[in-house]
C-alpha cells in the first residue's frame, strides 16, 4: 500500500510517544494547529486516531458506522477482571446488538414517563436532603444517582447510608477506573500474560485483579439474586429485572436470555450512575459561578410555576430556559471529553490516508464542542446560546451538543433518562434554593476551584457552595413533597 499514515507526533526508538497523562484532550485540541483533525499516535504497538472535528466524526462514526461501531477489548478489564458484562464495552456484533436492542426496549423515549414517578421521587429525596445538610452536596447528588438506577435496574430502594449493592458496585467500578489507565498493565499489551498463575513473580496485577474480579462478579450477580429472591416470594416490585423476567417465564427463555437481562442490569448502573452525578455537579459549579443565569431561571420559574409548588416534568415545555441550562452543562464540560473509545474493524482509508484495522479512535468531543465557530465564546458558560433556534440554524451556530452522548450506532442509548435526571434536579433545585459562592468565618466570599477532573470521566473538582432555601415557603414545598410522595 502506499497511502500512508495520517500526521501526528513521531514515537521515539522504543514506541513512546510523550503523551500526556491529563486532560489529553486539551493536548489534542493544541495538536489540531500542528497536525490537522485527524491525528495518529502510536504507543507501544497500539495505533490510535484522534478524531478533532465534528465533520471527521460524522464521516467515520455515522457514514461509516459499519466499521467504526466497535470498541477495543483490553485484556485486563475484560478477561483478567471480568468485564465482559459491560455492553458498553462489547465488541460490535451480534451479542452486543441484543443487549443494546435489550435495553432500548426499557429505556427508550416512550418509556420515559414510567421511570418519571422513579426520578421524582429521589429528586424529592435529595432537595430534602440539601434542606438538611446542604455541606453535604457531593454526598446527596451521588446517592440520588445511584438510588434513580437500583430502583429502574432492580427496585432495590436504596439505605439512606452505606448501601450494600452501592458499595459492592462502586468498588467494583473503581476497579474499572483502576485499570481503566491504558498502559497501567502490562497484560494489556502482552495478553499471554493472562495465563501466568497469581504467585508468579511479578504477577501482583493478578493478585489485584483478583480482588477487583470479586467485586465485580458481585455486582454482577448479587442484586439480580436478590430480585429472584423477592419475585419467588413474592415481594418484588415493577423495574427492569422483574418485568423481563416475567416475559421471560410467559415467551420461555433460555439461560442466555436470563444472562442478558443480568448483564443489562448492572450495565445501567455502570454507565448510568456517574455520569448524571457529572452533569449534576457541573449545574451546582455554573450556578454558583453565574449568578446571573440563576436570576433569570428563577424568574422563569416564579412566573410560570409560581411559588405554591415546585416544578415537574408537565412543567418542561413551559421552562425552555431549564433545557438550556442542561445542554450548556453537557456542553460546557463534556462528561466524557474523549467519548468512549472506538474501534476500526476493517483497514479504511480517509482523506488518503492509511487507518489501520483494530486502531483505537477517539472522538475529541471536548473541542468539537469548543469550537468557536459552532459555539462563539466557548469557554463560557452560556445557556442563552440555545435560546433562539430559528437565530441559531439561519447562523449554522450553536446546534445543540448532542456530541456529548457520543455518536451513530453506540449513542449513548440512557440519553432521555439522562436528560430527564438531571433537568428535574435543575429545575426544583432552582425553584427551591438560592446557589452562591460560599463565605468564610469573617464572611469574605471563598472563590471556588472551577477545575474539572482529569480522568476520560470527568467531573468537577470537590468544591464548596452554598444552598439555601429562597425561603420558608419553599422549605415547607420541600418537605412536603418529600413527605407526601
Ligand atoms: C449526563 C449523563 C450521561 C452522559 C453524558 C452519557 C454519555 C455517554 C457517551 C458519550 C457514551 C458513548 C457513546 C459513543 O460511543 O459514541 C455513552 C454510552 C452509554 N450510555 Fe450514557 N451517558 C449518560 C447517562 C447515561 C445513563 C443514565 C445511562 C443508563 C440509564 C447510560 C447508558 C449508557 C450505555 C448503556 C452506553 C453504552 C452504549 C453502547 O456501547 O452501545 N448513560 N453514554
Amino acid at each position: 500500500q502506499h497511502t500512508r499514515l495520517p500526521p501526528g507526533p513521531k514515537a521515539s526508538w522504543f514506541g513512546a510517544v510523550d503523551l500526556p497523562k491529563e486532560y489529553q484532550w486539551l493536548t489534542y485540541a493544541k495538536w489540531k494547529q500542528l497536525y490537522g483533525d485527524v491525528i495518529y499516535i502510536h504507543i507501544f504497538g497500539n495505533p490510535i486516531v484522534v478524531l478533532n472535528s465534528a465533520e471527521a466524526v460524522n464521516d467515520l462514526f455515522e457514514k461509516r458506522s459499519a466499521i467504526y461501531s466497535s470498541r477495543p477489548v483490553r485484556t485486563m478489564i475484560n478477561e483478567v477482571i471480568g468485564f465482559d458484562w459491560l455492553f458498553s464495552s462489547m465488541p460490535y456484533g451480534p451479542w452486543w446488538k441484543r443487549h443494546r436492542a435489550l435495553f432500548h426496549q426499557n429505556f427508550n423515549s416512550t418509556n420515559l414517563p414510567s421511570a418519571q414517578p422513579v426520578v421524582q421521587r429521589e429528586t424529592q429525596t435529595l432537595l430534602r436532603n440539601l434542606v438538611e445538610s446542604p455541606d453535604q452536596l457531593f454526598y446527596h447528588v451521588k446517592r440520588s444517582s445511584a438510588a434513580i438506577v437500583m430502583m429502574m435496574s432492580y427496585g432495590h430502594q436504596i439505605a439512606p447510608e452505606g448501601d450494600m449493592y452501592v458499595n459492592i458496585a462502586d468498588k467494583a467500578l473503581a476497579g474499572l477506573a483502576g485499570a481503566g489507565i491504558f498502559g497501567t498493565y502490562l497484560v494489556d499489551y502482552l495478553s499471554f500474560l493472562k495465563h501466568i498463575p497469581a504467585w508468579f513473580p511479578g504477577a501482583s496485577f493478578k493478585r489485584q485483579a483478583a480482588e477487583w474480579r470479586q467485586m465485580n462478579r458481585s455486582m454482577l450477580n448479587l442484586p439480580f439474586d436478590m430480585v429472584k429472591q423477592r419475585m419467588a416470594v413474592g415481594t418484588a416490585v415493577p423495574c427492569f429485572v422483574v418485568n423481563e423476567l416475567e416475559r421471560l417465564f410467559v415467551v420461555g427463555g433460555d439461560d442466555e436470555e436470563e444472562k442478558l437481562i443480568k448483564n443489562v442490569a448492572a450495565t445501567v448502573y455502570a454507565a448510568g450512575a456517574d455520569t448524571t452525578v457529572s452533569a449534576t455537579l457541573s449545574f451546582f459549579l455554573a450556578t454558583m459561578v453565574h449568578p446571573e443565569i440563576q436570576v433569570k431561571a428563577q424568574a422563569q420559574i416564579d412566573k410560570v410555576i409560581g411559588s405554591d409548588r415546585l416544578p415537574t416534568f408537565e412543567d418542561r415545555e413551559s421552562l425552555p430556559y431549564i433545557d438550556c441550562i442542561v445542554w450548556e452543562c453537557l456542553r460546557w464540560n463534556p462528561v466524557t471529553p474523549l467519548g468512549l473509545a472506538r474501534k476500526v474493524t476493517e483497514d479504511d482509508e480517509y482523506r488518503g490516508y492509511k487507518i489501520p484495522k483494530n486502531t483505537t479512535v477517539l472522538p475529541n468531543v471536548w473541542l468539537i464542542l469548543h469550537e468557536e465557530k459552532m459555539y462563539p465564546e466557548p469557554l463560557r458558560f452560556n445557556p442563552d446560546r440555545f435560546a433562539d433556534d430559528k437565530r441559531n440554524s439561519a447562523l449554522g451556530i450553536n446546534e445543540l451538543p448532542l456530541a456529548a452522548f457520543g455518536f451513530g450506532r453506540r449513542m449513548c442509548p440512557g440519553r432521555w433518562l439522562a436528560f430527564e435526571t438531571v433537568w428535574l434536579t435543575v429545575a426544583t433545585t432552582l425553584a427551591a434554593f438560592n446557589i452562591s459562592k460560599p463565605k468564610d468565618d469573617q464572611g469574605n466570599v471563598i472563590e471556588p476551584d472551577t477545575n474539572y477532573t482529569p480522568a476520560s470521566l470527568s467531573r468537577p473538582k470537590p468544591f464548596k457552595c452554598s444552598i439555601m432555601p429562597r425561603s420558608d415557603r419553599a422549605i415547607a414545598l420541600v418537605h412536603q413533597a418529600y413527605d407526601g410522595a
